[in-house]
């Protein structure tokens, strides 16, 4: 339901444009709602093709969820939506059908409230829709990034770091139960403290196997240094390579928010042999909103498997404002996390987004044999020329390094 009727249409008066600091489009939960509602229906589903894509050559189907998940969605006022990714029939392979669900939420206290208190109220905001992903047979669940604590690193205060818990700490506990309960993989985005190498940060994902076993743990790679994003005081980048985790229902692997940033990061996860690989988030719409639908839509098709999007949601106000080093005055927030948590599948099709301003659960469907199908149809694996690369990257890495490039003779040449 959208929270307005769209009252504010580009033309809007200054108090309606006001109203849309709740992190709104124009009053409206997200672009698709936005156009839905403003197109006529023959021109939407044209716009909705070029937008989004076909899958097998149709618009996504969604998919019905039992009664109680959608009684959870309004009952705890979080977006639920679930779509469904169909691959061709093969002569040789059953489908292999996966339920994936993403989560998208904002911080459940003020930043002021004590840290124990604030992941507590976190802990207790996920329930309800960890629960309706379980009530939908979700199989595979992935957590935005950080998700047990706000995302504090804007600030640079030390403080912050209490929040870092080692990879079997109380979040991962927490998230255990549930994985046991509904038989499901769930991989959880935390401030990691490595006890064993000198109470070492780390910003981690944890992967929890469908029996509430630890499979294994992934450390971000690259750490942005843009913006308000100062996470390199707090962690360094991380040390664990490009894993991809063999699961009951797949293979899955992690990159983590800025690393989507960098298509040899993809790269590498595909390389392995990941099939969908999720991307936990925190990022802010004057930095990054235009990247959003693209970087990962673009990593699915470059490399065959399928992507998972998750951005938290709201404004998190902290206590001391900061600076940004840009000249600009000080400010005590970061500014809006946009959500827009989202698919994207190996043949360029996608699901419409959550919520830009609410809590989310997000489902989707996924026949994984469309990987291989797509590997068959475009063949970019075999195309790669890798070997050209590696080269290029080989020489680069060397001190003496000198650019390949082919100067026009004539450019250095006196004119007589
Ligand atoms: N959390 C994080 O890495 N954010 C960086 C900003 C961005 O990549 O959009």
């Amino acid at each position: 339901m959208e929270k307005t009727d769209g009252i504010g249409k580009e033309n809007g008066s200054t108090e309606e444009k006001q109203s849309f600091k709740d992190g709104s489009i124009c009053g409206y939960n997200s672009l698709h709602h936005l156009l839905s509602a403003n197109l006529k229906p023959q021109i939407y589903q044209e716009v909705s093709r070029l937008l989004l894509g076909l899958n097998c050559g149709k618009t996504l189907e969604t998919i019905v969820l039992p009664e109680s998940a959608k009684a959870l969605s309004s009952k705890h006022d979080f977006d639920l939506q679930a779509f469904k990714f169909s691959a061709d029939q093969e002569l040789l392979r059953e489908p292999r059908v996966v339920r994936v669900g993403l989560i998208q939420n904002s911080i459940a206290l003020p930043t002021t409230a004590p840290f124990s208190d604030q992941k507590n109220a976190i802990f207790e905001k996920l329930g309800p829709i960890i629960d309706a992903a379980g009530a939908s047979g979700v199989n595979i669940l992935c957590l935005q990034e950080a998700w047990m604590m706000p995302f504090a690193f804007c600030t640079r205060e030390k403080r912050w770091c209490e929040f870092a818990e080692p990879v079997n700490g109380e979040s991962t506990q927490f998230l255990q139960e549930f994985a046991r309960k509904y038989n499901m993989v769930i991989i959880s985005s935390i401030l990691e403290r490595d006890i064993n190498h000198g109470e070492t940060l780390w910003n981690t994902a944890v992967i929890i196997g469908n029996h509430g076993n630890i499979i294994g743990k992934h450390r971000k790679n690259h750490i942005p240094r843009v913006g308000d994003f100062n996470e390199s005081t707090y962690y360094m980048e991380g040390n664990t390579g490009h894993p991809v985790f063999e699961t009951a229902y797949g293979k899955i692997a992690v990159n983590i928010c800025y690393g989507r940033h960098h298509p040899l990061n993809w790269l590498a996860f595909g390389l392995n042999g990941a099939e969908i690989v999720f991307n936990p988030s925190a990022t802010v719409g004057e930095l990054s909103e235009p990247m959003w639908p693209i970087e990962a839509r673009n990593a699915a098709i470059a490399n065959s498997y399928f992507v998972g999007s998750i951005n938290r949601v709201g404004t998190e106000i902290f206590p001391n404002p900061f600076t940004s080093g840009d000249g600009k005055p000080q400010h005590p927030d970061f500014g809006h996390f946009y959500g827009s948590s989202h698919f994207s599948a190996p043949d360029a099709s996608c699901t419409s987004s959550l919520s830009r301003y609410k809590d989310g659960l997000m489902i989707s469907d996924m026949d994984l044999n469309l990987c291989r199908q797509l590997k068959d149809k475009w063949g970019f694996r075999m195309t790669a020329r890798y070997e050209l690369y590696a080269d290029t990257l080989a020489s680069y890495l060397k001190p003496d390094f000198e650019p390949q490039v082919i100067s026009d003779p004539l450019l250095h040449k006196k004119s007589s």
